[in-house]
């Protein structure tokens, strides 16, 4: 298991982003969508990550940019097929996490049956929170994860509304995708996700643990 101080900035070297989707049921209800009956996720590639300082893009191609806000995982050592009973030993610590959607596009991929890759992919889609190491939060199922937009909230969830425990989302994820210590598990939004503009500021936090905030800004098109 690696120390939480090497994994304190798990962004800088973590190689997998896992998020889930559709994991809270009122954001499934919301996005007309059934029930996952067995967790679905994407991924995210590193370079994705974004710090506090740095501003969100919105895509050049994108004209409806939401905001999703979730708990993280940071996995604190190699995780292949674990077990449910011992995928919490797999875990290094949280950080909040936004998944950042390109909600126009990502209706346009779904319409023709493509992958989500320029609707979550995106450079700046994965603001990152700084990492709470594991021993500071003994029960991840018992938090509050909560986003404004310029002062005005917009997303207040609690994570024992998941649809699946994070252990589970552990040991169905690892089966199919070895976890390396330092990658990172989105688990999922919960409702309440919508559009933001050009000079918006987005705050988020996990209750009154920790805060985090972004401005969002428009990408320039090269040529
Ligand atoms: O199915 C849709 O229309 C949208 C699904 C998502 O964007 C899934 C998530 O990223 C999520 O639920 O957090
Ligand atoms: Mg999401």
């Amino acid at each position: 298991m690696a120390s939480s101080r090497s994994l304190a900035r798990f962004w800088e070297w973590g190689k997998n982003i896992v998020c889930v989707g559709r994991n809270y049921a009122e954001h499934a209800k919301e996005m007309g969508n059934a029930l996952p009956a067995e967790p679905l996720f994407f991924l995210k590639p590193s370079s994705a990550y974004l710090r506090e300082g740095s501003p969100i893009l919105r895509p050049y191609y994108c004209s409806d940019l939401h905001h999703e806000v979730e708990l993280g995982v940071v996995i604190g050592k190699r995780t292949q097929a674990v077990s449910q009973e011992a995928a919490m030993e797999h875990v290094g610590g949280y950080a909040l996490c936004l998944d950042m959607t390109a909600r126009d596009t990502q209706k346009e991929c779904k319409k023709k049956g493509l992958p989500w890759t320029l609707a979550k992919a995106f450079s700046t889609s994965c603001p990152v929170s700084e990492f709470v190491p594991k021993e500071k939060i003994p029960d991840p199922h018992k938090l509050k994860i909560w986003l404004k937009v310029n002062g005005q909230l917009r997303q207040e969830g609690e994570t024992s509304s998941m649809i699946f425990s994070i252990p589970h989302l552990i040991s169905y994820i690892s089966e199919i995708v070895t976890l390396e210590e330092g990658d990172l598990i989105l688990t999922g939004s919960p409702s309440g996700v919508g559009s933001v503009q050009e000079g918006d500021e987005i705050e988020a936090g996990i209750g009154d643990i920790l805060s985090m905030r972004f401005k969002v800004a428009q990408q320039t098109r090269r040529s």
